[in-house]
This record gives C-alpha cells, sequence and structure tokens, in this order.
C-alpha cells in the first residue's frame, strides 16, 4: 500500500520539479505544459501514456490543442505519494 506523503515531504518534492503546484483544496500536484503544436501536445501525451502504462499510474489530465493540463493523485492512496512524483519526473523529462 503506497503512502501518501507529509506535507514536508511534498514540499521538498515539489521543489525537485518544475512547474508543479498544490492544487487548492485538493491533495494532488498539478502543472500545465504549453507545447509548440498540437502534434508535439499530442506526442507527449503519447510517450507519457507509456510510462504512465509501464508504471500502472495514471494521470489526470486535458488537452486544448498545444495545451496539455495535468493533476496527479494517487487515487488507492487519497493523496499525493511517491508514484506521482515519480510520473511527475517522467513527464518533465519527456517535455524537455
Ligand atoms: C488496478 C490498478 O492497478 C489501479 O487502479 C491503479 C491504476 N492507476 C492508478 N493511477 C493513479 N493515479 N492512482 C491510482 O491509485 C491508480 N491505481
Amino acid at each position: 500500500m503506497v503512502e501518501r506523503l507529509s506535507a514536508d515531504e511534498r514540499r521538498a518534492a515539489l521543489a525537485k520539479l518544475k512547474g508543479w503546484a498544490d492544487v487548492p483544496g485538493r491533495d494532488a500536484i498539478a502543472r500545465t505544459f504549453i507545447f509548440k503544436d498540437f502534434n508535439e501536445a499530442f506526442g507527449f501525451m503519447t510517450r507519457a501514456a507509456l510510462v504512465a502504462e509501464k508504471s500502472d499510474h495514471h494521470p489526470e489530465w486535458r488537452n486544448v490543442y498545444k495545451t496539455v493540463e495535468v493533476v496527479l493523485s494517487t487515487h488507492d492512496a487519497g493523496g499525493v505519494t511517491a508514484r506521482d512524483i515519480a510520473l511527475a519526473e517522467a513527464m518533465d523529462r519527456i517535455a524537455g
């Protein structure tokens, strides 16, 4: 059973990530990615989806043209866990 991060652990994790922030009123983190065009945005989502599937940990995301809004939280734990941080790191790497 993966455990929710404490507030301190989450703050430290956010400091390591690029452009992720707490979601007000919810135990989740979010980042909005803006790409050159839809092709780049969807390519990002395709690569991130493969990582999500491989790690069995999936994002909540919304894509409008070149923008991808991502929210990460571990549903089974009811909040942010190490799995969310790992997926956020992977997304940051994919987005470059
Ligand atoms: C059965 C499957 O392993 C679980 O439902 C996984 C799938 N992907 C998941 N993704 C996220 N974000 N949180 C989960 O708790 C979760 N659980």
